[in-house]
């Protein structure tokens, strides 16, 4: 078995170059996070925030047309997830994709008790959100400089002071605001990123009025270990009843990095249906944990989702077929072989 790991590890190495940091920088902390995580209990609900039509699609190279990603949100309404976020209100010459997001907010059916929020990184995109019938935005940060100026074009600080007008407009509205902070286990252009970066950038969202706050492991690259260590320094700044975790599944580490949330008293897990996605400003990572198999692992550990699995796999298939690819949700996968 050792001979296998080593040889797994040697074949690895240089293909992966820098991005292997992740890999020694957790390291250390794994033993520790295994002690930590088996004596808490699960919760008995999760809410899944599936975030395909927004994330998972913004990377997609063509143009996907509004009424495919219509019919996904409504698809994904019939299968029961209670939240889906729909689109952003980003600039279209960043993010190409999303630029059809009035056609796709009016376009949907919303389903009663289903939230259908967007994102917005300043005042112009929350004003044009609010008009289009939006009831509920994000806003995003990053726990990297870098991260920050290469997808948003401004410093972690100058995007907390855009997030203060969003803030003051929403509450004036009465909009809920959630709030993702980026990075939160390593960033494709610094590296490793500090809890304490983390957790300062949460803190700062949640004090300014975020309901939620969204960990993103924005390249895939944590582990058990370091979403163990991020989590202890953000719980100390931010009520665990208020976080949230967003895994990509690069390092194919997401599921176990969401247990390891779970036992930390998280109960909301952002996820992607047949795991599309990437980020634009995030060269080489993949998509979200695929949502299906987020269900899958909950509904085996009897955590209620509401969920309808079958409808779920079958939005899927329905975006896979209309963009001429796989699916990364290995239920899916399997389940199409039996
Ligand atoms: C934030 C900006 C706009 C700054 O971009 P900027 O160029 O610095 O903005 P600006 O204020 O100088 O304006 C430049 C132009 O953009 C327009 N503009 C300005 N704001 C808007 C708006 N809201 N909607 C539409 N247009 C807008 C503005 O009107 C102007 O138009 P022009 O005069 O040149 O014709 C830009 O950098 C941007 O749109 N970035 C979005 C990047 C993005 O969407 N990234 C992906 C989402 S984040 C993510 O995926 C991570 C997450 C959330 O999933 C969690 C995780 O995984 O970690």
């Amino acid at each position: 078995m050792a001979t296998v790991m080593r040889i797994v590890n040697s074949s690895l190495g240089p293909r992966m170059g820098q991005r292997c940091f992740a890999l020694s920088s957790n390291h250390a902390a794994v033993a520790k996070a295994v002690n930590v995580a088996t004596s808490r209990p699960l919760p008995e609900k999760v809410k899944i925030v599936e975030v395909g039509p927004r994330d998972g699609l913004q990377n997609e190279k063509t143009i996907v047309p509004a009424e495919v990603k219509i019919h996904l949100i409504d698809m994904l309404s019939e299968a029961g997830l209670p939240v889906i976020e729909a689109t952003s209100f980003v600039s279209p010459k960043w993010v190409p994709q999303m630029a059809d997001q009035v056609e796709v907010m009016k376009g949907i059916q919303r389903k009663p008790g289903v939230n259908y929020p967007v994102l917005t990184p300043n005042l112009k995109g929350y004003q044009a959100a609010v008009k289009a019938g939006a009831k509920e935005v994000a806003i995003f940060g990053a726990a990297s400089e870098l991260f920050s100026k290469k997808n948003i074009n401004c410093s972690v600080e100058e995007s907390l002071q855009r997030f203060e007008e969003v803030m003051k407009a929403a509450k004036q509205d009465g909009v809920p605001v959630r709030g993702y902070v980026s990075c939160v286990l390593g960033c494709p252009y610094e590296g490793k990123v500090s809890p304490a970066k983390v957790a300062q950038v949460a803190k700062r969202l949640y004090a300014m009025g975020c309901y939620e706050i969204s960990l993103g492991d924005t390249i895939g690259v944590g582990t058990p270990g370091g979403m163990t260590e991020m989590l202890e320094a953000v719980k100390q700044e931010v009520p665990v009843d208020a976080l949230a975790v967003h895994c990509h599944d690069t390092y194919g580490q997401a599921l176990a990095n969401i247990l390891v949330a779970l036992q930390n008293g998280i109960s909301v897990v952002d996820s992607s249906v047949a795991g599309l996605g990437g980020c634009p400003y995030a060269q080489g990572a993949s998509g979200n944990v695929a949502t299906e198999d987020v269900v899958y692992m909950l509904h085996g550990l009897g955590i209620h989702t509401g969920v309808d699995l079958p409808k779920l796999m079958d939005a899927g298939s329905f975006i896979c077929r209309s963009l001429n690819r796989r699916t990364s949700s290995k239920v899916a996968q399997a389940s199409c072989k039996l």
